[in-house]
């Protein structure tokens, strides 16, 4: 790449209020670039901004004031999106993620439209599982590739309590039925929260380990709509570890990572006698450790929310508009510019030019985890 890295963003001026980002300088290459060398090839989508849980760490009790039907992405638009990322910009994974995606009505004509024009591309999705169960086999035939479920507890109680329903028993349902229908490998998200579902990770895991399911546990982030995060309340990535030594021994998995959120582990039983690994691999845990073992420079994520607009990180606290100007009869390759334009400006770490989430200098965003896209 010939383009000077780590350059300064030039000011945007009215350019920004309007929903457009600074022109990126010219002679840069094609595809989702940022100024650090980063080329963005991993698509995260969401469907909507509504959920059907309320979990602490991510929604507030209330819920959250939804979009308007007219402000959330259509169908026909969303195929045109991920059409114009696939073909003209170098996307080679689309997740779909929300919100709940579940929730959205025409979710399968969604992924059987997209699937049809694009016949390779991996497409997985993020779901809490709520309903999973009665659609799984729909969207493996629709062309959903794999999943990944959010599933903190086995405990109803504990359930209840960090997803603020009691809906534990539609999770299980949906993550098995995920299974059957051949949308494996099936991967589970585990938020870990102080006093609340850390103790029970060691179970958690063989749990998820007797059943063929690749657990990961993720460290909390500051985007919860409630403000509660503190870096001193979270579970870390090195206490997960510790937590897990009870009953496991956890050594590097040898496959590449890949830019991959997860750091991934082959896990043994822990002889309990002589405190050494026992027996054979019984297969990976990952850990998500964004707050102390950030993989920002490895980052090939660029997101677009429900109601269209782009992120190029997660922390990001500027976004800029694509269906606005989609729906003003822009052609492809104009939208193609301006997707360019917003990813170039994207920041080097946790939506700073540095890592530090929980820093003194960090802000968080003022959407919450649902309404960006997790
Ligand atoms: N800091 C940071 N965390 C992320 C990002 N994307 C995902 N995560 C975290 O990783 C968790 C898991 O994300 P998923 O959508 O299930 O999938 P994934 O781990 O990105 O992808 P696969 O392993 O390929 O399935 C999310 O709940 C977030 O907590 C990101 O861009 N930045
Ligand atoms: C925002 S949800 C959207 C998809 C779906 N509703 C679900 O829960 O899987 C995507 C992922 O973000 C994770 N998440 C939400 N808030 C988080 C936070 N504050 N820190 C870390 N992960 C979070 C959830 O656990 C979930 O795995
Ligand atoms: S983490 Fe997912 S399921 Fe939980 S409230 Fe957020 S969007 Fe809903
Ligand atoms: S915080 Fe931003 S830069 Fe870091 S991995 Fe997430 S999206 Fe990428």
């Amino acid at each position: 790449m010939s383009v000077q890295l780590g350059m300064p963003v030039p000011a945007a001026g009215d350019a920004s209020a309007a929903g457009a980002p600074p022109p990126r300088p010219a002679g840069t290459p094609a595809g989702l670039w940022d100024r650090y060398g980063r080329r963005a090839t991993d698509m995260r989508l969401s469907l909507t901004d509504k959920c059907n849980l309320r979990c602490t760490y991510c929604m507030p009790a209330e819920g959250l004031e939804w979009l308007s039907k007219q402000a959330v992405m259509t169908a026909e638009e969303i195929v045109r999106i991920v059409r114009i990322g696939v073909d003209a910009l170098g996307v080679r994974e689309l997740r779909l993620t929300g919100g709940e995606p579940l929730v959205r009505a025409d979710l399968i004509e969604i992924i059987s439209a997209i699937r049809g024009e694009h016949p390779e591309l991996p497409i997985s999705m993020t779901t809490n599982g709520v309903g999973l169960d009665k659609k799984a086999a729909a969207l493996k035939a629709a062309g959903l590739t794999r999943i990944n479920v959010s599933l903190d507890s086995l405990h109803e109680e504990t359930f209840a309590k960090l997803t603020r329903r009691p809906f534990l028993d539609r999770v299980l349902a949906g993550v098995d039925a995920a299974w059957a229908a051949g949308l494996g490998p099936v991967k589970l998200n585990a938020v870990l929260m102080r006093g609340i579902n850390d103790a029970e990770s060691p179970d958690l895991l063989a749990w998820a380990l007797g059943r063929g399911y690749e657990l990961r546990f993720i460290e909390q982030m500051p985007l919860d709509a409630d403000h509660g995060w503190t870096r001193r309340n979270m579970i870390t990535a090195a206490e997960i570890r510790e937590l897990l030594s009870r009953d496991f021994v956890l050594s590097p998995d040898p496959r590449e990572r890949d830019g991959a959120p997860a750091e991934r582990f082959e896990v043994r039983r822990r002889d309990t006698l002589s405190q050494d690994a026992a027996g054979p691999v019984l297969g990976t845990v990952g850990i998500i450790a964004s707050v102390t073992e950030p993989f920002c420079a490895d980052c090939r994520r660029t997101r677009i929310t429900a109601e269209g607009k782009i992120m190029s990180c997660l922390f990001s606290r500027e976004e800029f508009d694509l269906l606005g100007l989609l729906r003003q009869g822009a052609s492809d390759a104009e939208l193609a510019e301006r997707w360019q334009d917003a990813m170039w400006v994207k920041p080097k770490a946790h939506g700073m030019d540095h890592t530090g989430l929980g820093a003194a200098d960090f802000v968080q965003p003022d959407r919450s985890m649902s309404a960006i896209g997790g």
